[in-house]
């Protein structure tokens, strides 16, 4: 505990979470210990919850996804060097997603750093975080708080969201600076995020090329969801009748069940619109770069993107519309009284009948009765679940897991499935699990592949000890990635299936105080999972998959390297 002698002065530390306060952050996501350990304390005797974790990285993506959530960047706090290295896979990924969050890190003195003289935990951390984040500063002197926090704010809220590293040094926490001189330096950011307005040439341009095509479609990305810009893309949708397909973590921007949902149609409706308006999502490998087979190769394409430089990244945008996606959209609604947009009836038809066809093929999947379940049936359980708390918010990675959840399990609001994202990165799902807790105080359900949740399996400690009202799905095949032993996840033992497969996830969290439920059926799955919402209360429930279901990535294998080679 830095012990300041003189009543007029303050330091460092004192400063920071005066800073803090100012910008109205009310939660900080770490692990302490040196330099920082006596910050979070002080930012909890002054009010800020602090919540502590097992891992950095868990700590940062809890950060990342209440920036999602909120607009406001989320507080990752960390220890110099192995500290701030755990941090910065989260750091990274909210840069690679357009989450806001800042991850604060204690650091060694610019002076030893520099001449290399050997520090403990020595590091050059904001070199180093550069790379991965949207920004980087360091502070280095107690008057410059304020200032450095403020950039810090704007960098990850402004144009496209994203992470920034702020490094603070054992000397700045410990600096010594007058009280009153301090309290001059503090000030609350004004409007970090301010709005981006299109031109409207570039909206009649928009409108004109909507209103000529036969086959339009909109297309919802994560950036559209961020936005919470609900009310004015409903309206537009609603007005124009034009048929729409939500990325993942878009769905239930409108209901996955809305007439106009193409999503049972997805190759459908890439392989013969003619024109598609993107609205906050990139044309990346998720869309298959707008390339290649699964795209009408004539397609013309709108976009509604904050970043110009995102214009073109894949392939010719005709009709780019770069601001923020409320501005965006509230200029197109209005538009829409001068340029009227009627989707040509035949295309809402083929859409419907091509969704009819492919509601069948999963229907015929998840009514299917096995022992041990696959993760259709166990899917068909979980939908029905989520159908009855349509308001619950869906933390899911893995591969079978996370693709077969995609596409079965309807969402119904907003910015409720919070996933895997742009890099389909492992270990998310506990850190987001808390997060999203912390930052709706509503209850959570995890669907989780069992090699997917050793990543930050370690949190349902975390979880326990603050109460958290999670409950996690562990779909158990066995599987430290494939499972058995000629797919790299068995050990040793030749014939580990049996044995991995037998592996009870819900022991852990049993341990620790929470809610245990080992199933193998429907019934003690659906029972298991709607208790476990209901209760409010950390539950895990580790549910037995068949071990030879599934395929080796879900539904990306072919992304592997195509080898003419067979060994
Ligand atoms: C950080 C990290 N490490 C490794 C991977 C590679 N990987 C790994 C390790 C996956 C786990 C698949 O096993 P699971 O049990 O979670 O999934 P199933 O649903 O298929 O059983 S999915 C995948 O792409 C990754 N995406 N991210
Ligand atoms: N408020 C906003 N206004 C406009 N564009 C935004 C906004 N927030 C994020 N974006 C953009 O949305 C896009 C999201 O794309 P992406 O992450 O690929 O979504 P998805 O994976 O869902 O397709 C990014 O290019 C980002 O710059
Ligand atoms: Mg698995």
């Amino acid at each position: 505990m830095s012990s300041v002698q003189n009543d007029n002065l303050t330091d460092g530390m004192h400063v920071m979470v005066e800073a803090l306060k100012k910008n109205g952050v009310d939660t900080i996501y770490g692990v302490v210990g040196i330099p920082i350990t006596d910050l979070a304390r002080h930012a909890q005797e002054e009010g800020i919850r602090y919540i502590g974790f097992r891992h950095e990285q868990s700590a940062g993506n809890a950060a990342a996804i209440s920036g999602y959530l909120t607009k406001k960047p989320g507080i990752c706090l960390t220890v110099s060097a192995p500290g701030f290295l755990n941090g910065l896979t989260a750091l990274a990924n909210a840069t690679v997603n357009g989450f806001p969050m800042i991850q604060i890190s204690g650091s060694s003195d610019r002076a030893i750093i520099d001449l290399q003289q050997g520090d403990y935990e020595e590091l050059d951390q904001m070199n180093i975080a550069k790379p991965f984040a949207k920004a980087a500063y360091r502070i280095n002197k107690p008057e410059d708080i304020a200032i450095g926090l403020a950039r810090a704010i704007r960098a990850a809220t402004s144009g496209r969201p994203g992470g920034v590293y702020l490094d603070v040094t054992t000397e700045l926490l410990g600096s010594v600076i007058d009280k009153v001189e301090a309290e001059k330096t503090l000030f609350k950011v004004e409007n970090p995020a301010p709005k981006s307005i299109p031109s409207s040439d570039s909206i009649i341009k928009a409108l004109n090329l909507l209103s000529s095509a036969k086959k339009p479609l909109v297309l919802l990305g994560k950036g559209a969801a961020y936005s919470q810009a609900d009310e004015l893309i409903k309206k537009f949708l609603d007005e124009t009748g034009i048929p729409f397909l939500p990325m993942s973590m878009a769905k239930g921007l409108l209901p996955d069940n809305h007439p106009q949902c193409a999503a049972a149609a997805r190759s459908f409706v890439l392989e013969n619109a003619d024109t598609v308006m993107l609205i906050g999502a990139r044309l990346n490998w998720l869309l298959g770069h707008g390339k290649g087979k699964h795209w009408n190769p004539d397609v013309r394409f709108i976009q509604l993107e904050i970043d110009p430089k995102e214009i073109d990244s894949n392939r010719p945008i005709e009709a780019p519309v770069v601001g923020d996606i409320e501005s965006s959209m509230e200029l197109l609604v209005n538009g829409l009284e001068k340029i009227s947009i009627k989707v040509d009836s035949s295309w809402i038809e083929n859409i419907e009948k091509d969704k009819e066809i492919n509601i069948d093929k999963m229907a015929a999947k998840l009514n299917t009765i096995t022992v041990p379940l696959n993760y259709y049936n166990a899917l068909k359980i979980v939908k029905e679940v989520v159908d009855s708390h349509k308001d619950i918010y869906l933390v899911n990675e893995g591969a079978n897991t996370l693709d077969d959840t995609r596409n079965v399990i309807n969402m119904y609001y907003p910015r409720r499935r919070l996933d895997c994202g742009t890099w389909g990165v492992m270990g998310v799902g506990m850190g987001f699990a808390i997060g999203a807790a912390i930052t709706s105080n509503k209850p959570i359900l995890a669907i989780e592949g069992d090699s997917a949740f050793g990543f930050s399996g370690m949190e349902i400690e975390t979880i326990c000890r603050y109460k958290l009202p999670i409950t996690i799905v562990v779909f158990n095949n066995g599987g430290i990635y494939r499972g058995d032993h000629e797919n790299l996840g068995g050990g040793t033992d030749p014939s580990p299936t049996t044995l991995m497969a037998t592996a009870r996830y819900d022991k852990l969290i049993e341990a620790f105080g929470g809610t245990p439920y080992n199933v193998e059926t429907q019934e003690e799955l659906k029972d298991a999972i709607t208790k476990g919402i209901e209760s409010l209360k950390p539950t895990l429930i580790n549910c037995k998959i068949d071990p030879k279901t599934g395929t080796e990535s879900g539904h990306i294998t072919s992304l592997n390297p195509k080898t003419a080679i067979k060994n």
